[in-house]
Protein backbone atom coordinates (compact mmCIF):
# COMPACT_ATOMS: atom_id res chain seq x y z
CA UNK A 1 0.00 0.00 0.00
CA UNK A 2 1.19 3.34 -0.95
CA UNK A 3 1.72 6.39 1.42
CA UNK A 4 -0.73 8.08 -0.65
CA UNK A 5 -3.81 5.31 -0.05
CA UNK A 6 -2.69 5.37 3.99
CA UNK A 7 -3.06 9.28 4.12
CA UNK A 8 -6.72 8.84 1.98
CA UNK A 9 -7.49 5.53 4.02
CA UNK A 10 -6.89 7.97 7.51
CA UNK A 11 -8.53 11.28 6.04
CA UNK A 12 -11.96 8.65 5.16
CA UNK A 13 -11.75 7.42 8.94
CA UNK A 14 -12.49 11.30 9.58
CA UNK A 15 -14.52 12.19 7.24
CA UNK A 16 -18.47 12.30 7.93
CA UNK A 17 -19.56 10.65 4.86
CA UNK A 18 -17.60 7.82 4.98
CA UNK A 19 -19.29 5.00 5.73
CA UNK A 20 -17.09 2.26 6.76
CA UNK A 21 -15.35 3.97 9.57
CA UNK A 22 -13.49 1.52 12.25
CA UNK A 23 -13.92 -1.31 10.20
CA UNK A 24 -10.80 -2.23 9.32
CA UNK A 25 -10.66 -1.26 5.29
CA UNK A 26 -7.86 -0.47 3.64
CA UNK A 27 -7.63 0.63 -0.22
CA UNK A 28 -6.14 -1.10 -2.40
CA UNK A 29 -6.80 1.20 -5.92
CA UNK A 30 -6.63 4.82 -6.17
CA UNK A 31 -7.91 5.17 -10.21
CA UNK A 32 -8.79 8.32 -11.90
CA UNK A 33 -11.64 8.66 -13.81
CA UNK A 34 -13.03 12.13 -15.47
CA UNK A 35 -10.46 14.87 -15.31
CA UNK A 36 -12.44 18.14 -15.03
CA UNK A 37 -10.43 21.01 -15.52
CA UNK A 38 -7.57 21.46 -18.09
CA UNK A 39 -4.97 18.95 -16.66
CA UNK A 40 -2.20 21.98 -16.53
CA UNK A 41 -4.78 24.46 -14.65
CA UNK A 42 -3.91 25.17 -11.24
CA UNK A 43 -5.31 23.60 -9.27
CA UNK A 44 -6.25 20.67 -11.67
CA UNK A 45 -9.29 18.79 -10.73
CA UNK A 46 -10.43 15.55 -11.16
CA UNK A 47 -12.22 12.60 -9.76
CA UNK A 48 -10.73 9.22 -8.67
CA UNK A 49 -12.09 5.87 -7.49
CA UNK A 50 -10.65 4.42 -4.38
CA UNK A 51 -11.40 0.79 -4.46
CA UNK A 52 -11.38 -0.30 -0.35
CA UNK A 53 -10.94 -3.94 0.38
CA UNK A 54 -13.04 -5.06 3.91
CA UNK A 55 -11.57 -7.41 6.34
CA UNK A 56 -14.51 -9.72 5.61
CA UNK A 57 -13.97 -9.99 1.99
CA UNK A 58 -15.73 -7.22 0.51
CA UNK A 59 -15.54 -4.51 -1.81
CA UNK A 60 -16.35 -0.71 -1.67
CA UNK A 61 -15.94 2.20 -3.94
CA UNK A 62 -15.37 5.44 -3.39
CA UNK A 63 -15.88 8.86 -5.25
CA UNK A 64 -13.09 11.25 -4.52
CA UNK A 65 -12.49 14.57 -5.85
CA UNK A 66 -9.05 15.31 -6.08
CA UNK A 67 -7.41 18.94 -6.33
CA UNK A 68 -3.17 18.74 -8.14
CA UNK A 69 -0.88 21.22 -7.33
CA UNK A 70 2.90 21.89 -8.76
CA UNK A 71 4.73 21.42 -5.59
CA UNK A 72 5.53 24.77 -6.24
CA UNK A 73 2.10 26.52 -5.31
CA UNK A 74 1.14 27.24 -2.05
CA UNK A 75 -1.59 24.68 -1.61
CA UNK A 76 -4.61 25.65 0.24
CA UNK A 77 -7.37 22.42 1.74
CA UNK A 78 -5.94 19.45 3.00
CA UNK A 79 -2.93 17.70 1.51
CA UNK A 80 -2.57 13.85 1.25
CA UNK A 81 0.47 13.85 -0.07
CA UNK A 82 2.58 13.74 -3.10
CA UNK A 83 2.18 11.76 -6.89
CA UNK A 84 4.80 12.33 -9.53
CA UNK A 85 3.44 13.56 -13.01
CA UNK A 86 5.72 13.70 -15.66
CA UNK A 87 8.99 13.52 -13.43
CA UNK A 88 7.51 16.72 -11.36
CA UNK A 89 6.05 17.03 -7.70
CA UNK A 90 2.50 17.11 -7.56
CA UNK A 91 0.66 17.65 -4.26
CA UNK A 92 -2.83 16.13 -4.08
CA UNK A 93 -5.75 17.62 -2.06
CA UNK A 94 -9.37 16.78 -1.05
CA UNK A 95 -10.92 19.37 -3.46
CA UNK A 96 -13.92 19.60 -1.36
CA UNK A 97 -11.46 21.31 1.24
CA UNK A 98 -10.13 23.76 -1.02
CA UNK A 99 -12.96 26.28 -2.33
CA UNK A 100 -10.42 27.58 -4.75
CA UNK A 101 -10.42 23.83 -6.87
CA UNK A 102 -14.32 23.46 -5.87
CA UNK A 103 -15.03 26.81 -7.86
CA UNK A 104 -12.70 25.63 -11.17
CA UNK A 105 -15.14 21.70 -11.10
CA UNK A 106 -18.14 23.53 -10.75
CA UNK A 107 -17.08 26.55 -13.65
CA UNK A 108 -15.86 23.41 -15.66
CA UNK A 109 -18.24 20.69 -15.01
CA UNK A 110 -22.00 23.01 -14.63
CA UNK A 111 -20.99 26.47 -16.76
CA UNK A 112 -24.63 27.75 -15.81
CA UNK A 113 -23.71 28.10 -12.61
CA UNK A 114 -19.71 29.19 -13.13
CA UNK A 115 -21.09 32.87 -11.35
CA UNK A 116 -22.38 31.55 -7.86
CA UNK A 117 -21.16 31.41 -4.81
CA UNK A 118 -19.56 27.67 -3.79
CA UNK A 119 -19.41 26.48 -0.67
CA UNK A 120 -19.81 22.72 1.08
CA UNK A 121 -23.34 21.88 2.93
CA UNK A 122 -22.52 20.88 6.09
CA UNK A 123 -24.64 18.79 7.87
CA UNK A 124 -24.69 15.76 5.21
CA UNK A 125 -24.37 12.48 6.02
CA UNK A 126 -23.91 9.75 3.07
CA UNK A 127 -22.48 12.36 0.38
CA UNK A 128 -21.34 15.72 -0.28
CA UNK A 129 -23.21 18.65 -1.63
CA UNK A 130 -21.95 22.06 -2.36
CA UNK A 131 -24.80 25.14 -2.22
CA UNK A 132 -24.83 26.94 -6.02
CA UNK A 133 -25.78 29.79 -4.92
CA UNK A 134 -29.36 30.07 -3.01
CA UNK A 135 -31.42 28.27 -5.39
CA UNK A 136 -29.00 25.19 -6.68
CA UNK A 137 -27.33 22.09 -5.42
CA UNK A 138 -24.38 19.97 -6.50
CA UNK A 139 -24.66 16.24 -4.64
CA UNK A 140 -21.28 14.28 -5.10
CA UNK A 141 -22.01 10.99 -4.61
CA UNK A 142 -19.48 9.33 -2.20
CA UNK A 143 -20.05 5.63 -2.58
CA UNK A 144 -20.56 4.60 -5.76
CA UNK A 145 -21.32 1.49 -7.73
CA UNK A 146 -20.75 0.85 -11.59
CA UNK A 147 -23.85 1.86 -13.63
CA UNK A 148 -26.65 4.98 -13.17
CA UNK A 149 -27.61 6.31 -9.32
CA UNK A 150 -30.89 5.34 -8.54
CA UNK A 151 -30.94 8.80 -7.32
CA UNK A 152 -30.87 10.34 -10.16
CA UNK A 153 -32.43 7.98 -12.21
CA UNK A 154 -35.90 8.95 -10.29
CA UNK A 155 -35.05 12.42 -10.74
CA UNK A 156 -34.83 12.39 -14.72
CA UNK A 157 -38.10 10.08 -14.49
CA UNK A 158 -40.01 12.39 -12.40
CA UNK A 159 -39.03 15.60 -13.58
CA UNK A 160 -39.21 17.91 -10.76
CA UNK A 161 -42.93 18.61 -9.01
CA UNK A 162 -42.65 16.78 -5.60
CA UNK A 163 -39.35 15.55 -6.29
CA UNK A 164 -36.11 18.43 -7.00
CA UNK A 165 -35.75 19.25 -10.47
CA UNK A 166 -32.50 17.84 -12.05
CA UNK A 167 -30.34 20.40 -13.82
CA UNK A 168 -27.46 18.05 -14.65
CA UNK A 169 -25.68 14.90 -13.97
CA UNK A 170 -22.27 14.59 -13.31
CA UNK A 171 -20.86 10.62 -15.02
CA UNK A 172 -17.72 9.02 -15.85
CA UNK A 173 -16.72 5.80 -17.86
CA UNK A 174 -15.67 3.66 -15.39
CA UNK A 175 -15.53 0.80 -14.80
CA UNK A 176 -15.17 -0.49 -18.48
CA UNK A 177 -18.14 -0.28 -20.39
CA UNK A 178 -20.53 1.36 -17.73
CA UNK A 179 -21.28 4.78 -17.22
CA UNK A 180 -21.57 5.64 -13.67
CA UNK A 181 -23.03 8.56 -12.02
CA UNK A 182 -20.31 10.83 -9.66
CA UNK A 183 -22.95 13.47 -8.87
CA UNK A 184 -26.19 15.84 -9.75
CA UNK A 185 -27.01 19.21 -9.83
CA UNK A 186 -30.21 19.15 -8.63
CA UNK A 187 -32.77 22.54 -7.33
CA UNK A 188 -32.55 23.55 -3.72
CA UNK A 189 -36.15 23.87 -2.57
CA UNK A 190 -36.93 26.97 -1.61
CA UNK A 191 -37.85 27.70 2.12
CA UNK A 192 -37.41 23.96 2.64
CA UNK A 193 -37.74 22.26 6.40
CA UNK A 194 -36.31 18.62 6.85
CA UNK A 195 -39.55 16.44 7.23
CA UNK A 196 -38.34 15.11 10.71
CA UNK A 197 -37.57 18.22 12.25
CA UNK A 198 -40.82 19.40 11.49
CA UNK A 199 -42.98 16.58 12.93
CA UNK A 200 -40.73 16.16 16.14
CA UNK A 201 -41.53 20.04 16.78
CA UNK A 202 -44.92 19.48 16.86
CA UNK A 203 -44.77 15.95 18.55
CA UNK A 204 -43.10 18.34 21.26
CA UNK A 205 -45.26 20.95 21.64
CA UNK A 206 -48.12 18.62 21.33
CA UNK A 207 -49.19 20.60 18.04
CA UNK A 208 -52.10 19.18 15.28
CA UNK A 209 -49.85 17.22 12.34
CA UNK A 210 -52.72 15.92 10.77
CA UNK A 211 -53.41 18.13 7.94
CA UNK A 212 -49.51 17.73 7.07
CA UNK A 213 -49.52 14.06 7.47
CA UNK A 214 -52.38 13.51 5.09
CA UNK A 215 -50.72 15.51 2.77
CA UNK A 216 -48.11 13.86 2.96
CA UNK A 217 -49.23 10.61 2.33
CA UNK A 218 -51.12 12.06 -1.04
CA UNK A 219 -48.30 13.43 -2.19
CA UNK A 220 -46.45 9.94 -1.76
CA UNK A 221 -49.53 8.27 -4.15
CA UNK A 222 -48.60 10.56 -6.24
CA UNK A 223 -45.47 9.90 -6.53
CA UNK A 224 -45.51 6.31 -6.44
CA UNK A 225 -48.48 6.39 -9.72
CA UNK A 226 -46.07 8.37 -11.17
CA UNK A 227 -42.98 5.78 -10.60
CA UNK A 228 -45.42 3.18 -11.64
CA UNK A 229 -46.33 4.90 -15.10
CA UNK A 230 -42.38 5.72 -15.69
CA UNK A 231 -41.10 2.67 -15.04
CA UNK A 232 -43.45 0.05 -15.32
CA UNK A 233 -45.42 -2.56 -12.51
CA UNK A 234 -45.34 -6.57 -12.46
CA UNK A 235 -46.89 -8.88 -9.87
CA UNK A 236 -44.91 -10.75 -7.53
CA UNK A 237 -46.01 -13.64 -5.29
CA UNK A 238 -47.32 -13.08 -1.23
CA UNK A 239 -45.39 -16.44 -0.90
CA UNK A 240 -42.31 -15.22 -2.31
CA UNK A 241 -42.30 -11.84 -0.02
CA UNK A 242 -43.37 -14.27 2.97
CA UNK A 243 -40.28 -15.77 2.23
CA UNK A 244 -38.41 -12.90 1.56
CA UNK A 245 -39.34 -11.17 4.43
CA UNK A 246 -38.39 -14.16 7.16
CA UNK A 247 -35.04 -15.03 5.27
CA UNK A 248 -34.01 -11.13 6.55
CA UNK A 249 -35.48 -11.62 10.06
CA UNK A 250 -33.40 -14.70 10.24
CA UNK A 251 -30.33 -13.00 8.91
CA UNK A 252 -31.32 -9.71 11.03
CA UNK A 253 -31.50 -12.33 14.45
CA UNK A 254 -28.24 -13.79 14.17
CA UNK A 255 -26.62 -10.52 14.49
CA UNK A 256 -29.52 -9.08 16.37
CA UNK A 257 -29.67 -11.06 19.82
CA UNK A 258 -32.78 -9.44 21.31
CA UNK A 259 -34.65 -10.07 18.16
CA UNK A 260 -33.96 -13.90 18.60
CA UNK A 261 -37.12 -14.59 20.70
CA UNK A 262 -39.48 -12.96 18.67
CA UNK A 263 -38.55 -15.14 15.24
CA UNK A 264 -41.78 -17.05 15.40
CA UNK A 265 -44.39 -14.81 16.05
CA UNK A 266 -43.19 -12.28 13.55
CA UNK A 267 -42.60 -15.11 11.15
CA UNK A 268 -46.69 -15.60 11.68
CA UNK A 269 -47.14 -12.20 10.84
CA UNK A 270 -45.71 -12.51 7.08
CA UNK A 271 -47.43 -15.59 6.84
CA UNK A 272 -51.12 -13.43 6.21
CA UNK A 273 -48.88 -12.54 2.94
CA UNK A 274 -49.15 -16.20 1.31
CA UNK A 275 -51.76 -17.04 -1.14
CA UNK A 276 -51.70 -13.69 -2.43
CA UNK A 277 -50.43 -11.42 -4.94
CA UNK A 278 -49.66 -8.43 -4.97
CA UNK A 279 -48.24 -5.55 -7.62
CA UNK A 280 -44.67 -4.50 -7.30
CA UNK A 281 -43.00 -1.50 -8.89
CA UNK A 282 -40.01 0.85 -8.59
CA UNK A 283 -40.19 2.41 -4.83
CA UNK A 284 -38.84 4.68 -2.81
CA UNK A 285 -36.90 1.93 -0.78
CA UNK A 286 -36.17 3.84 2.28
CA UNK A 287 -39.31 6.55 2.88
CA UNK A 288 -38.70 8.32 6.78
CA UNK A 289 -39.78 11.55 7.75
CA UNK A 290 -35.80 12.60 6.84
CA UNK A 291 -36.53 11.90 3.55
CA UNK A 292 -39.30 14.69 3.17
CA UNK A 293 -38.83 18.65 2.90
CA UNK A 294 -41.53 20.78 3.81
CA UNK A 295 -41.92 23.98 2.18
CA UNK A 296 -44.20 26.59 0.97
CA UNK A 297 -45.20 24.19 -2.01
CA UNK A 298 -46.22 21.58 -0.11
CA UNK A 299 -44.18 18.18 0.45
CA UNK A 300 -41.05 17.07 -1.29
CA UNK A 301 -39.53 13.43 -1.39
CA UNK A 302 -36.09 13.25 -1.50
CA UNK A 303 -33.04 10.92 -2.07
CA UNK A 304 -34.42 7.57 -3.55
CA UNK A 305 -31.73 6.16 -2.98
CA UNK A 306 -33.10 3.05 -1.23
CA UNK A 307 -31.72 1.43 2.31
CA UNK A 308 -28.29 2.16 2.46
CA UNK A 309 -27.17 -1.34 3.54
CA UNK A 310 -28.08 -3.14 0.00
CA UNK A 311 -26.41 -3.04 -2.95
CA UNK A 312 -27.98 -0.89 -6.05
CA UNK A 313 -29.37 -4.21 -7.43
CA UNK A 314 -31.32 -5.10 -4.96
CA UNK A 315 -32.32 -1.18 -4.05
CA UNK A 316 -33.00 -0.82 -7.76
CA UNK A 317 -35.75 -3.87 -7.76
CA UNK A 318 -39.36 -3.67 -7.85
CA UNK A 319 -41.24 -3.89 -4.13
CA UNK A 320 -44.63 -2.97 -3.33
CA UNK A 321 -45.45 0.56 -1.93
CA UNK A 322 -46.76 -0.63 0.84
CA UNK A 323 -42.48 -0.42 1.64
CA UNK A 324 -42.85 3.06 1.83
CA UNK A 325 -46.05 3.57 3.33
CA UNK A 326 -44.91 1.10 6.34
CA UNK A 327 -41.41 3.27 6.52
CA UNK A 328 -43.11 6.26 7.10
CA UNK A 329 -45.21 4.84 9.33
CA UNK A 330 -42.64 3.68 11.46
CA UNK A 331 -40.93 7.05 11.55
CA UNK A 332 -44.41 8.73 13.33
CA UNK A 333 -43.49 6.35 16.02
CA UNK A 334 -39.34 7.35 15.91
CA UNK A 335 -40.74 10.83 16.14
CA UNK A 336 -42.51 10.13 19.09
CA UNK A 337 -39.33 9.55 20.97
CA UNK A 338 -38.54 13.38 20.59
CA UNK A 339 -41.32 14.06 22.98
CA UNK A 340 -40.08 14.45 26.88
CA UNK A 341 -42.37 11.06 27.83
CA UNK A 342 -42.53 9.17 24.66
CA UNK A 343 -44.91 6.70 26.25
CA UNK A 344 -47.27 8.66 27.61
CA UNK A 345 -50.53 8.96 26.23
CA UNK A 346 -50.05 12.26 24.45
CA UNK A 347 -46.89 11.34 22.44
CA UNK A 348 -49.03 8.25 21.40
CA UNK A 349 -51.79 9.66 20.38
CA UNK A 350 -49.68 12.59 18.45
CA UNK A 351 -47.90 9.38 16.68
CA UNK A 352 -51.46 7.63 15.97
CA UNK A 353 -53.20 10.66 14.86
CA UNK A 354 -50.23 11.66 12.19
CA UNK A 355 -50.22 8.09 10.87
CA UNK A 356 -53.87 7.89 10.31
CA UNK A 357 -54.12 10.65 8.93
CA UNK A 358 -50.82 9.87 6.25
CA UNK A 359 -52.71 6.25 5.78
CA UNK A 360 -56.15 8.56 4.82
CA UNK A 361 -54.13 10.45 2.80
CA UNK A 362 -52.24 7.59 0.83
CA UNK A 363 -55.54 5.77 0.25
CA UNK A 364 -57.41 8.59 -0.54
CA UNK A 365 -60.22 7.71 2.25
CA UNK A 366 -59.77 3.89 1.08
CA UNK A 367 -58.91 1.93 4.44
CA UNK A 368 -55.46 0.55 4.08
CA UNK A 369 -54.03 -3.13 2.97
CA UNK A 370 -53.55 -4.06 6.43
CA UNK A 371 -51.92 -7.57 5.87
CA UNK A 372 -49.13 -5.91 3.71
CA UNK A 373 -48.93 -2.76 6.14
CA UNK A 374 -48.30 -5.03 8.70
CA UNK A 375 -45.92 -7.25 7.16
CA UNK A 376 -43.94 -4.00 5.73
CA UNK A 377 -44.03 -2.58 9.39
CA UNK A 378 -42.26 -5.33 11.00
CA UNK A 379 -39.82 -6.19 8.25
CA UNK A 380 -39.52 -2.12 8.75
CA UNK A 381 -38.73 -2.36 12.64
CA UNK A 382 -36.76 -5.76 12.16
CA UNK A 383 -34.08 -3.61 9.74
CA UNK A 384 -34.05 -0.76 11.95
CA UNK A 385 -33.30 -3.05 15.09
CA UNK A 386 -29.70 -3.74 13.24
CA UNK A 387 -29.27 -0.75 11.78
CA UNK A 388 -29.56 1.20 15.23
CA UNK A 389 -27.26 -1.50 17.07
CA UNK A 390 -24.49 -0.61 14.55
CA UNK A 391 -25.46 3.03 13.98
CA UNK A 392 -26.89 4.82 17.29
CA UNK A 393 -26.98 1.78 20.02
CA UNK A 394 -28.90 4.12 22.23
CA UNK A 395 -31.20 3.93 19.65
CA UNK A 396 -32.23 0.74 19.43
CA UNK A 397 -34.86 0.37 21.80
CA UNK A 398 -37.35 2.61 19.40
CA UNK A 399 -37.89 0.00 16.64
CA UNK A 400 -37.74 -3.09 19.56
CA UNK A 401 -40.49 -1.66 21.21
CA UNK A 402 -42.59 -2.03 18.03
CA UNK A 403 -41.29 -5.41 17.00
CA UNK A 404 -41.99 -6.86 20.52
CA UNK A 405 -45.79 -5.14 20.58
CA UNK A 406 -45.71 -6.81 17.09
CA UNK A 407 -44.97 -10.09 18.41
CA UNK A 408 -46.80 -10.21 21.65
CA UNK A 409 -50.15 -8.62 19.86
CA UNK A 410 -50.20 -11.24 17.05
CA UNK A 411 -50.29 -11.25 13.28
CA UNK A 412 -54.04 -10.36 13.31
CA UNK A 413 -53.54 -7.42 15.08
CA UNK A 414 -52.49 -3.88 13.40
CA UNK A 415 -49.00 -2.85 14.71
CA UNK A 416 -50.08 0.60 15.95
CA UNK A 417 -52.62 -0.29 18.03
CA UNK A 418 -50.38 -0.29 20.64
CA UNK A 419 -51.74 -1.76 23.85
CA UNK A 420 -48.38 -2.81 25.59
CA UNK A 421 -46.21 -0.11 24.88
CA UNK A 422 -44.28 0.05 28.18
CA UNK A 423 -42.64 -3.20 27.32
CA UNK A 424 -38.46 -2.45 27.57
N1 LIG B 1 -33.21 19.51 -2.99
C1 LIG B 1 -33.06 19.91 -1.73
N2 LIG B 1 -33.49 21.13 -1.34
C2 LIG B 1 -33.33 21.55 -0.06
N3 LIG B 1 -32.74 20.80 0.91
C3 LIG B 1 -32.29 19.58 0.57
C4 LIG B 1 -32.43 19.07 -0.76
N4 LIG B 1 -31.88 17.84 -0.80
C5 LIG B 1 -31.43 17.57 0.44
N5 LIG B 1 -31.68 18.60 1.29
C6 LIG B 1 -31.30 18.66 2.71
O1 LIG B 1 -30.07 17.97 2.90
C7 LIG B 1 -30.25 16.87 3.82
C8 LIG B 1 -29.44 15.68 3.35
O2 LIG B 1 -29.88 15.30 2.05
P1 LIG B 1 -29.79 13.83 1.51
O3 LIG B 1 -30.11 13.84 0.07
O4 LIG B 1 -30.64 12.92 2.39
O5 LIG B 1 -28.24 13.56 1.75
P2 LIG B 1 -27.46 12.21 1.97
O6 LIG B 1 -27.78 11.34 0.79
O7 LIG B 1 -26.02 12.63 2.00
O8 LIG B 1 -27.90 11.62 3.28
C9 LIG B 1 -31.77 16.61 3.82
O9 LIG B 1 -32.23 16.05 5.01
C10 LIG B 1 -32.32 18.01 3.60
O10 LIG B 1 -32.40 18.69 4.83
O1 LIG C 1 -31.31 8.44 5.55
P1 LIG C 1 -30.69 7.13 5.21
O2 LIG C 1 -31.04 6.65 3.83
O3 LIG C 1 -29.20 7.06 5.46
O4 LIG C 1 -31.43 6.06 6.18
C1 LIG C 1 -30.80 5.39 7.26
O5 LIG C 1 -30.68 6.28 8.36
C2 LIG C 1 -31.93 6.73 8.94
C3 LIG C 1 -31.58 7.61 10.13
O6 LIG C 1 -30.92 8.75 9.71
C4 LIG C 1 -32.78 5.53 9.38
O7 LIG C 1 -34.05 6.02 9.81
C5 LIG C 1 -34.49 5.64 11.12
O8 LIG C 1 -34.33 6.78 11.97
C6 LIG C 1 -35.13 7.91 11.61
C7 LIG C 1 -34.91 8.97 12.66
O9 LIG C 1 -33.56 9.39 12.66
C8 LIG C 1 -36.62 7.54 11.55
O10 LIG C 1 -37.38 8.66 11.10
C9 LIG C 1 -36.82 6.38 10.59
O11 LIG C 1 -38.19 5.98 10.59
C10 LIG C 1 -35.95 5.21 11.01
O12 LIG C 1 -36.05 4.14 10.07
C11 LIG C 1 -33.01 4.62 8.20
O13 LIG C 1 -33.75 3.47 8.63
C12 LIG C 1 -31.66 4.18 7.63
O14 LIG C 1 -31.85 3.38 6.49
Amino acid sequence: MSALHDAWMSHLESVRWFGGKGAGASIVGLEPVATHTDPDAVPAVRSEVATLAFPDGHTEYYHLLVALYPESEHTPGTVLGTEEADGRGVRVVDATTDPGALAAFVAATAPAFSEVPVAVWRGEQSNTTLTLGKSDLYKLFRRIEPGPNLDAEVLVALSGDRVPALRGRLTADWPAGHTTDLGIVLERIAGAEDGWERATAACVAGADFRREARDLGAALAEVHARLADAFGFEERSGDDLADTMASRLDAAAAVAPPLAEHVPALRSAFDALRGHTLAVQRVHGDFHLGQTLASPAGWTIIDFEGEPAKTAAERRAFDSPWRDVAGMVRSFDYARSAHPEPASAEALAWADAATAAFLDGYCAGEPPRADLLNGYVIDKAVYEVVYEIRNRPDWVQIPLRAVIAASVSGPEEHPLRRSDDDVS
